[in-house]
């Protein structure tokens, strides 16, 4: 979905809890890009208002055209207006730019009594209302506009937010926050006399400072991403709720605190969670196993491998075992693309397990020369079952248990053809020459690379927690992959279990 633009034209709080700076945190918080044209420079804390500067409307036209000449405008929320002027200027924007989506919140009294709208401001107040699509005056703000005493019931709310509505045929959210009792009920009242309300609990806390100035926003932003009036009402009101509900979690100033704006968004992960970008996280896991790296080349058996000095049985062991991972690994490779949530990846996982079954065949029938393979190793079979058992876990988790085999190995093969496991490896006389070139497969190193990506991606998306669990399964696996190469190294010392030993041949 196309990133929405949203501007706010409203006043300023330097706390940060209400006017343009709510707002920005707002938008942002429900989806969109936030943008603001500031109409009044407001000397103010969470206590109260000290000063307020107006700047010259003239400035605040150009601060209108600047944006309007450049930049795309999806929705746009209206704020503190203050001075006739002000509401003049833009009006007179709003009709020609005529911006998708208008949100008016008829910004009158701050919460700590002070007014932001001067009382001469309030007759010029009628005829911006006309150019939004949607108010959403608070109580004393919808009586002001209704030419009537402060609604006090459900009921009264209802009927001035209807005749408010019907008045200058826009659609009304008149909020209940100022309405006695133990619930905080809106009302979205359309001019046609439709109404959905919107039930809620009253939530305990005293810091409420800036929820209209959110809530417009909020709003403003769902309905440009494509929601409908009612659904996008909901849905601010939802993230309204969640950020009023941790808004003590906050420490802002003695008086009446901001929304904790983005709670929900960093429990769900986004800040401590946030694990960088895929590229960012295949660093980080292949700097992760080094370890396990270091020690899987310094291995007999891949030091052997790479000097030919390497036992026929030993290496002839090796390629039973491998030939019988391959065929449980191919299973596991088909499971993957059976969870796949994508064709992309799924068509990857399969033509993964067909290469895995090739690979197999191959071994069998080429190196093993179709002599009886024998069992799994416990090594092999811990090894299998640790892939198997991920797959029980989601399919990011599954994906990054395969992935060490891919990474690991293409990276030794490619090491060891270059003779940078040792320089025999290159000679045409080594015993494995045929074996060692066999590795330096651009298919593979192809398939690696791809297996890399897609693992990295999904782990960049993933939550906190799953992305924690994708890496102890990428990181069991490493480890797996050692012991795999391990197993058929042993030197007679116990290095490696002695299950192990009893069917492999010890190199030594
Ligand atoms: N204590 C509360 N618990 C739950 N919801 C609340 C509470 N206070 C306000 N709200 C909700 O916050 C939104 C803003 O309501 P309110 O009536 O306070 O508007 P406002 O007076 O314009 O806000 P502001 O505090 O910015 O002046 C509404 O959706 C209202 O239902
Ligand atoms: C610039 C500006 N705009 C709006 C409000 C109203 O918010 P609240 O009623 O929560 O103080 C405010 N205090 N400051």
């Amino acid at each position: 979905m196309e990133i929405v633009n949203v501007l706010s034209i409203a006043g300023a709080d330097p706390t940060g809890g209400a006017g343009i700076q709510a707002d920005l945190k707002a938008i942002a918080a429900n989806g969109g890009y936030g943008m603001a044209a500031v109409t009044a420079l407001v000397a103010q804390n969470t206590c109260g208002v000290r000063d307020v500067h107006v700047p010259p409307t003239d400035f605040l036209a150009a601060q209108l055209a600047a944006v309007s000449d450049d930049v795309r405008i999806d929705a746009v929320k209206v704020g503190m207006l203050g001075t006739p002027e002000v509401i003049t200027t833009v009006a007179e924007w709003l009709e020609r730019t005529r911006p998708p989506v208008v949100v008016i919140d008829p910004v009158m009294v701050a919460a700590s009594g002070d007014r932001l709208l001067g009382a001469e401001a309030e007759a010029a107040l009628q005829r911006i209302l006309p150019l939004a699509d949607l108010i959403t005056p608070n109580l004393p703000e919808l009586a002001v506009i209704a030419g009537a005493p402060v609604a006090e019931t459900w009921d009264a709310m209802l009927e001035q937010a209807g005749a408010v509505a019907a008045q200058h045929g826009v659609r009304v959210l008149a909020k209940g926050g100022h309405l006695a009792g133990p619930s905080s009920p809106d009302a979205l009242v359309d001019p046609s006399g439709g109404v959905v309300a919107f039930a809620g609990a009253r939530i305990a806390t005293g810091n409420s400072h800036g929820t209209g100035c959110s809530l417009s926003s909020a709003v403003a932003t769902r309905i440009a991403r494509g929601a409908d009036w009612a659904t996008g009402v909901g849905a601010a009101r939802a993230w309204l709720r969640e950020s009023l509900q941790a808004s003590d979690a906050l420490d802002v100033g003695q008086g009446s605190g901001p929304l904790h704006h983005f709670a929900g968004l960093w429990s769900r992960g986004a800040v401590d969670g946030a694990g960088g970008t895929a590229s960012d996280i295949r660093a980080e896991w292949w700097d992760g196993i080094a370890e396990v790296r270091a020690a899987t080349d310094a291995l007999p058996f891949i030091t052997r491998l790479a000097d030919g000095s390497l036992p026929r049985e030993a290496f002839l062991a090796y390629v039973a075992q491998d030939s019988l991972y391959l065929g449980e690994y191919a299973r596991v490779l088909a499971r993957l693309s059976t969870l796949a949530p994508d064709p992309a990846a799924q068509r990857f996982w399969l033509h993964a397990a067909q290469g895995a079954l090739i690979g197999e065949l191959e071994l069998h029938r080429d190196r093993l020369d179709g002599a009886p393979i024998g069992a799994p190793s416990p090594t092999t079979t811990g090894y299998t079952n640790h892939l198997v058992a991920s797959c029980s876990d989601e399919y990011a988790v599954a994906a990054a248990a395969a992935l060490p085999c891919f990474w690991m190995y293409s990276d030794i093969g490619t090491r060891l053809f270059r003779g940078e496991l040792g320089e025999r490896a290159c000679d045409p006389e080594h015993p494995y020459a045929e074996w060692i070139a066999a590795y330096d497969d651009a298919a593979f190193a192809a398939d690696t690379e791809s297996a890399i990506a897609l693992v990295t991606e999904l782990a960049a998306a993933a939550r906190p927690d799953l992305r924690e669990r994708m890496w102890g399964a990428f990181r069991i696996s490493a480890e797996w992959e050692h012991d795999f190469f391990r197993q058929t190294a042993v030197d007679g010392a116990g290095s490696a279990r002695s299950a192990d030993r009893e069917h492999l041949v010890p190199v030594s």
